[in-house]
């Protein structure tokens, strides 16, 4: 980049316009950039504040079903170790992995392995 394409670039973030220097059609010009977002108008930043609120309570509410199944898990594990059987049953993790397998694609399989090793260690 030239010196003053560089000096053009800078300005534009400074000023929250396009390099051309002016505003993304309909847009309303923001003083300068939102690198909290990465927005560069009101109008988006709202968006993603909103958005973002809504993603922070989805993650909590996540978190929490995570933790209630941990405990369950860990009741089922105590009573089975109890009675004299084993802490991992693999079958039954064989069809955990599939149901989120066939819900969620390949990711899924990961995100349920993530889930067994919170509920039972590592194994
Ligand atoms: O379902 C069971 O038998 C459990 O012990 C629960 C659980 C699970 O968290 O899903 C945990 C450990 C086992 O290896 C299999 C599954």
């Amino acid at each position: 980049m030239s010196s003053s394409n560089r000096a053009t670039a800078v300005s534009a973030t400074v000023t929250g316009t396009t390099a051309a220097g002016h505003a993304p059609a309909g847009a309303t010009t923001v003083a300068g950039p939102r690198p909290e977002t990465g927005a560069r108008t009101d109008e988006a930043a709202a968006l993603i504040g909103d958005a973002r609120r809504r993603i922070d309570d989805l993650d909590g509410r996540i978190i929490g079903l995570v933790q209630e199944r941990m405990a369950v898990s860990a009741v089922i594990q105590k009573e089975r170790i109890a009675s004299g059987g084993r802490r991992v049953n693999l079958s039954r993790e064989m069809e955990v992995l599939e149901h989120f397998r066939e819900q969620l694609g390949r990711p899924g399989t990961a995100l349920a392995m993530t889930l067994l090793e919170l509920c039972r260690g590592r194994i």
